[in-house]
């Protein structure tokens, strides 16, 4: 049942996948909201032995490749990562329209993208992770007085908790605990940026490039119009906290300012750039790929904790065995508040963050892969320009090794050590949620620490209930999910302290 294109396939055939729609590709039939639903389907109904490991489909002149499976895509993603680390030149059409051609996460491979990653990964990796300890357990707490606060907003406490985290680091700027107009004009521009750069969107802007001329009054000009807001909030997203920087720094004779990201490779190029020229160009380096990191954190580390406290929701069960174990630890009677030295003693906590991860991955299809050439894979022809999309929904639902994958069970690991760094070290169960080869997410270190100092903290101080009517099961079966790059599940639920309210606050304080 696979398919030749009429066109030069080294005699090959391409790997299996829906046939072609004259003209459209196969864009009709996919939910273009969740195509990771579509792309699931059809490894099962065209993939060549029942697995549906790998799928080719055409979206109007796009070339396709998803893949369903873990082994193909450490096959090809990391073994083969010279060939498949760039990203979709279709998709750069749409950024360069939204004014963020800049953007770290989808630069192609390039000098430029390998600066990027050098500036992130000197704050982000593993070893620099702890020292942002602080910054994550104080947001958390700052989370908690929200939550206790106005409990039914939980969604905005999640995205302050986790663009400041994202601010602190980057740009040592401080927002406020609530309400900050800086994080609100973040939210604009990450929800257009997850809407719109989309390989679905690229390959039809790709074919139909007039939908870029539309004028922003027309019926379903709202690309138009995304781009236009976008072109004006990026401008102030990427100044304004840089510039706080560079004041920070120029009023700091003493050397006594936080360090943050950007103020660590600033100063590093003051001490190695040869020459004005290579000072400018580095600092416009530092100046994007800082402003590349709250599109990476925030939408994604938000995400996450919507699905954790789905979880919570549906799995009273797990909620208790979790709270059972954070109070034999702190105090039935809130003794004190829960520290990064309790988390080696709460392996059952590092479990559900783990499972979390991976019941609903928040960015189902990463984010795109494209190759550099031609390639040849189990037989099949792989196209030079090919987009390749790692489908982690899929990968989530093995269920050889995930049985009952619809199930949220922390027990999985369980019998596995759930050691305090596992879950976002090397070969872990759940890395593919973090992408893949060269582009794997540079951030997973710090988003690991940031999930458990939130989840540690909810499970202590509330109690996660489900509204009174809200019938879904345990399967999720109807839950609406947002669409996009990244997506959350939306539903009502009750956060009610477990503690005085006095209690919590003045623990809280004592800290800060
Ligand atoms: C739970 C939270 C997070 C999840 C699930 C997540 C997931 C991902 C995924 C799937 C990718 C694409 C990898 C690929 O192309 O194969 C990615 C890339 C990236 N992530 Fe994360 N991420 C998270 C948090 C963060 C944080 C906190 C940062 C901090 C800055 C970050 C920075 C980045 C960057 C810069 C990239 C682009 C890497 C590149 O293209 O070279 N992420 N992330």
């Amino acid at each position: 049942r696979s398919l030749l294109k009429r066109r030069d396939t080294k005699g090959l055939p391409l790997p299996p996948g829906p046939p072609p729609l004259p003209y459209v590709g196969n864009v009709i039939g996919v939910d273009t909201d969740h195509p990771w639903l579509a792309y699931s389907r059809w490894g099962a109904e065209y993939g060549n032995d029942d697995t549906g490991e790998i799928v080719y489909s055409r979206l109007f002149s796009q070339d396709i490749v998803i893949l369903n499976s873990e082994r193909v895509a450490r096959d090809l993603l990391d073994r083969r990562s010279h060939n498949y680390s760039t990203r979709p030149p279709s998709l750069m059409r749409v950024l360069d329209f939204f004014g963020v051609e800049f953007s770290s996460i989808f630069l192609p491979y390039s000098d430029r993208w390998r600066l990027h990653r050098r500036i992130f990964h000197q704050a982000f990796r593993a070893e620099a992770a702890p020292s942002f300890r602080p910054i994550q357990m104080r947001n958390a707490h700052n989370m908690v007085l929200n939550l206790l606060h106005s409990s039914v907003d939980y969604g905005t406490h999640f995205h302050t908790f986790s663009t400041s985290v994202i601010m602190s680091i980057v740009y040592d700027y401080t927002t406020l605990p609530r309400d900050d107009p800086f994080i609100a004009l973040v939210e604009s521009s990450l929800e257009i940026s997850v809407r719109e750069l989309r390989a679905e969107v690229a390959a039809v802007v790709g074919e139909f490039p007039i939908l870029e001329k539309l004028p922003p009054w027309f019926p379903g000009a709202s690309f138009v119009r995304g781009a236009i807001l976008q072109r004006s909030l990026v401008p102030k997203i990427v100044d304004i906290p840089f510039e706080h920087v560079k004041k920070n720094m120029a009023s700091d004779a003493a050397g006594t300012a936080a360090p943050s990201m950007v103020s660590d490779a600033l100063l590093r190029i003051s001490e190695k750039a040869k020459d004005e020229q290579e000072t400018a160009l580095l600092e416009k380096a530092v100046k994007e790929a800082s402003s590349s990191g709250y599109a990476a954190a925030s939408e994604t580390t938000t995400s996450t904790l919507y699905v954790f406290l789905l979880a919570m929701v549906l799995y009273p069960e797990v909620q208790a065995r979790a709270q059972e174990e954070i109070d034999s630890i702190i105090g039935e009677d809130l003794k004190r508040l829960p520290d990064w030295d309790d988390r080696a003693s709460m392996p059952y906590v590092a479990a559900v963050i783990r499972e979390t991860l991976r019941w609903f991955p928040v960015v189902p299809l990463g984010i795109p892969h494209a190759t550099v050439d031609d390639d040849v894979y189990e037989g099949y022809y792989i196209p030079k320009g090919a987009t390749v999309m790692a489908n982690t929904w899929s990968m989530a639902r093995n269920p050889e090794k995930y049985p009952n994958p619809t199930r949220f069970m922390p027990e999985r690991y369980m019998s596995k050590v759930a050691s305090e760094e596992s879950v976002a070290h090397g070969r872990d169960d759940i890395s593919f949620a973090f992408g893949f080869g060269r582009r794997v997410c540079v951030g997973r270190y710090v988003a690991d620490a940031s999930l458990f100092a939130a989840v540690v903290n909810i499970l202590a101080i509330f109690q996660v209930e489900r509204a009174p009517g809200w019938t879904v099961g345990p399967d999720c079966e109807g839950v609406q999910w947002t669409g996009g790059v990244t997506t959350h599940p939306v539903f009502p639920c009750i956060i009610s302290p477990r503690h005085a309210k006095e209690r919590v606050e003045e623990l809280i304080r004592a800290q800060s």
